[in-house]
């Protein structure tokens, strides 16, 4: 049975042993993981097997952004690890969005949560005025989120700073998968569009993806149990 916890936990690490390690000790009754850039690129696509195989539900994290053939095959490919979830760029523009859905349809079968990215959690107003983009992150996150629903791709990854906003906008059924996610106490790293697991929640929030306030604590499970009772 999946579960319904809506924490999915980051496994940023250098090598699968420690991805693994932790995933033993996990419980995926209480929470879903992420392969993201780091570990599918030193352990490769069997990382994600093992993970499976363990029962967990697996989130495959490279944000495809490329012409539409390269993605929409790519996010084929993953289809074919049988991942949970699978997410793109949103700012690959809408015929990129479109094939990556085509793609899936046409297979057929169970297919994965299409999510696309909208603007990086670790950016702000001043980082997106120096690529050209003169805006309020809330703003090019509104715009490219409406794009992305319009594409008829499943939800978006965006801060839970924007949630209460997308909430309204897109209604109840649109994805929002929020990153940036931290304790009171723990240290930003390097996001910047942060928030607390509670206010996630209550901004509206269907899943937070938390890495490094569980993946470096001294007793991971004991964070992961503790953020929970705060929801
Ligand atoms: O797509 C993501 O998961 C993602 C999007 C985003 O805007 N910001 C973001 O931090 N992430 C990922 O979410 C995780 C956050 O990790 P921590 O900052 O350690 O909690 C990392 O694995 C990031 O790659």
């Amino acid at each position: 049975m999946p579960t319904t916890s809506p924490i999915i936990v980051a496994l940023d690490f250098p090598e699968v042993n420690a991805a693994l390690e932790l995933a033993q000790a996990l419980d995926p009754g209480k929470c879903r993981v992420k392969v993201g850039k780091e570990l599918f690129t030193s352990a490769g696509p069997a990382v994600v097997e093992s993970l499976q195989n363990k029962g967990f539900e697996v989130f495959l994290d490279l944000k495809f952004h490329d012409i539409p053939n390269t993605t929409a095959s790519a996010v084929r490919a993953a289809a074919e690890l049988g991942v949970w979830m699978v997410n793109v760029h949103a700012s690959g523009g809408r015929r990129m969005m479109e094939a990556c859905r085509d793609i899936l349809e046409r297979r057929g079968g169970k297919r994965p949560l299409l999510t696309a990215v909208t603007i990086l959690t670790s950016l702000e107003h001043e980082d997106l005025q120096e690529v050209g983009v003169d805006i309020e992150p809330m703003v090019q996150v509104q715009r490219l989120a409406r794009l992305t629903q319009d594409c008829g791709l499943d939800g978006v990854v965006c801060s839970a700073r924007e949630a209460k906003a997308l909430r309204g906008a897109l209604g109840d059924d649109f994805l929002l998968v929020t990153p940036g996610i931290r304790l009171a106490d723990s240290a930003a790293d390097d996001q910047k569009r942060i928030v607390t697991p509670a206010q996630a929640m209550e901004n509206g929030s269907s899943y937070l993806v938390v890495g490094r306030p569980i993946t470096r604590a001294d007793h991971p499970c004991a964070a992961l149990d503790g953020i929970l009772a705060t929801l």
